[in-house]
């Protein structure tokens, strides 16, 4: 019997950001291995015309939630919907949930983030660091509460370059950032902005890192522990290997290059290109929610979810892993065929976006305008570029997370515990990984069909035949017009022709006397 599992019974469990990526994974695996627990609060914000309701039920009625289903027939009934928005004072909650909430919730999961690099420093400081401080002080009124677990990002300290399982301080206190969005205009704010992130690269990281100190310096007598996952990438086993559903870290950029719109891209291949499978990470979570709770430690332990130390890839294992799969299992209606390279620095950067990205974005912008059609390539690729400029200081460097409580945690837990909840990260196959990663993102991002993959590739081989066709095209125009301009090239021209002629001619007399 899991104890961890066993734990989770009867328990009523808050979760923030639980329509986000992580938190879908994080209610699937609790709902699955403890079909028991009382109930799951989610803070859900309404959303694009969707009721809460809606919104949680489209989730429960997903893919994902299968097994679920079969486990826990009555799921719909063991979820409460609150509707709340993370921006506002005290949640916006109504007090009816609020004391619903306080009175009963047994753990906290709080996921809510901006997960967004370019987010106004505004808007990331009011979500990642004042609302995980409101979410404290209602944690602090919870008489049931046995533990609080705060998601952070293993980059929240990616100034440094070898990170340990501590929380560490930050220039300026949090609390006088929180005062200061209070009455600084948004103009006043834009421009100190890269004065007070210093050396982090965006506002992302930086208020994430805010957060921790928060977390930290309020939590007072609360069972806290942080996590530190690195890139979370598509489920490596549970539910299903390959799940994915939103565009974020490589997912977005597997499209790109899937479907030839991505051809270079400014990275170190020998960097460590620290994934971690978004199971692994909800793994840890419920592990370290149950160590919280039972065991009580002293101080908040932060826990790093990585995978560079135990069981490191690199970006160049992983990129040629992405195209060998693109072979055998292409994505549909692609606009060039798969063909990415890395680039390391600056001058070739900007060549491959001109000639590679820009060019053919706009010839065929040109083709659309002429039959009549809108054009949308540049804008697309503009994004791309956005895209990659963004996460380029992410796929230049390698760091070092110690992972000593993650270990420690790994070895306090029952065999059985360490296979139902299993977050030890050397056993991962990155080949296999990877390859599951792609296809999970044609079947569940792209929802393309299986069946769709002989015309997929029929389609690449039109595209390569087109490829040759222009290739030569522009070589004879070249060549013609040099002809035209260069007494040389003439020269050379006539060379070619004549050297050729006495072959042809040679050889037809020489077959001529074998006969
Ligand atoms: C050999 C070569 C092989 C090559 C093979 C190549 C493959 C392998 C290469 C691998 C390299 C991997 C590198 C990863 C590094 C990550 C490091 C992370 C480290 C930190 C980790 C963390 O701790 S933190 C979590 C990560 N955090 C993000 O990773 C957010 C980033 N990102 C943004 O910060 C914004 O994205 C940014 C960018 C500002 C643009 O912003 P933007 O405004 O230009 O574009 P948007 O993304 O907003 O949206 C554009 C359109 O996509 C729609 N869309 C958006 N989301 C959607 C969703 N979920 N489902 C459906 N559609 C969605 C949206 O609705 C728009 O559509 P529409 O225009 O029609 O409305
Ligand atoms: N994905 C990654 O690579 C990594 C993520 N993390 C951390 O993991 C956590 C989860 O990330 P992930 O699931 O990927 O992120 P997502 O962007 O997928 O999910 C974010 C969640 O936060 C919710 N949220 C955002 N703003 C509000 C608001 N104002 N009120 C209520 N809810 C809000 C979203 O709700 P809605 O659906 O309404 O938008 C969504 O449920 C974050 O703390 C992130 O920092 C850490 C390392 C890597």
């Amino acid at each position: 019997m899991s104890m961890i599992a066993a734990f989770y019974g009867g328990k009523s469990i808050l979760i923030t950001g639980a329509t986000g990526f992580l938190g879908k994974v994080l209610m699937e695996k609790l709902f699955r291995t403890s079909p028991d627990l009382k109930v799951i609060y989610v803070l859900v914000r309404p959303k694009q015309g969707q009721t809460l309701q809606q919104r949680v039920f489209q989730i429960l009625d997903s893919k994902l939630f299968e097994k679920v289903k079969e486990v826990c027939p009555n799921v719909h009934e063991k979820i409460r919907a609150i509707s709340a928005d993370l921006n506002q004072n005290d949640f916006a909650i109504s007090k009816e949930d609020m004391q619903e909430l306080l009175s009963h919730t047994n753990i906290v999961f709080h996921c809510a983030a901006t997960v967004r690099f370019d987010d106004h420093l505004r808007h990331a400081v009011q979500l990642n660091v004042t609302a995980t401080q409101q979410l404290l002080l209602m944690a602090s009124q919870m008489p049931k509460l046995e533990a609080f677990i705060h998601i952070s990002t293993a980059f929240s300290n990616c100034n440094l370059k070898h990170i340990d399982e501590v929380v560490y301080p930050c220039p300026v206190e949090p609390k006088k950032i929180i005062d200061s969005m209070e009455w600084l205009d948004d103009a006043i704010i834009d421009e100190i902005t890269p004065k007070l992130i210093g050396d982090q690269p965006n506002t992302y990281t930086y208020t994430k890192a805010l957060g921790e100190v928060v977390v930290q310096q309020e939590g007072g007598n609360l069972n806290i522990a942080i996590i530190r996952p690195s890139i979370v990438g598509a489920t490596w086993q549970e539910p299903f290997p390959g799940w994915v559903d939103n565009l974020n870290g490589p997912s977005g950029l597997i499209i790109a290059a899937g479907k030839g719109f991505l051809r270079s891209i400014r990275a170190t291949p020998m960097a460590v290109a620290d994934l971690i499978p978004a199971d692994t990470v909800v793994n840890l979570t419920l592990a370290v929610g149950w160590y919280t709770a039972v065991h009580r430690p002293k101080s908040t332990l932060v826990y790093h979810c990585t995978s560079g130390n135990l069981n490191p890839c690199n970006w160049g294992k992983m990129g040629l892993q992405v195209l060998a799969t693109f072979e055998k299992i292409p994505f549909e209606r692609a606009f060039r065929r798969p063909n990415a390279d890395f680039t390391t620095n600056n001058i070739t950067t900007h060549y491959w976006n001109a000639v590679s990205h820009r060019a053919p974005a706009i010839i065929y912008d040109f083709y659309l305008r002429l039959t009549g059609r809108k054009p949308r390539m540049t804008k697309l690729m503009n994004r791309l570029l956005r895209t990659l400029s963004m996460v380029e200081y992410f796929i230049n460097r390698s760091w070092e997370w110690s992972t000593y409580n993650t270990e420690m945690l790994m070895s306090a837990l029952s065999p059985e515990d360490q296979r139902v909840f299993n977050f030890d990260v050397r056993q991962l196959n990155w080949l296999e990984y990877i390859e599951n990663y792609v296809l999970g993102v044609k079947k569940y991002l792209l929802k393309e069909d299986m069946a769709g993959i002989p015309e997929a590739k029929q389609h690449l081989k039109r595209l390569r035949n087109i490829h040759y066709l222009f290739n030569t095209a522009l070589f004879l125009i070249a060549w013609r017009l040099l002809i035209a301009r260069s007494q040389v090239a003439r020269n050379v021209w006539f060379f070619i022709v004549s050297f050729c002629y006495k072959f042809l001619s040679y050889f037809r007399a020489s077959s001529t006397l074998n006969a």
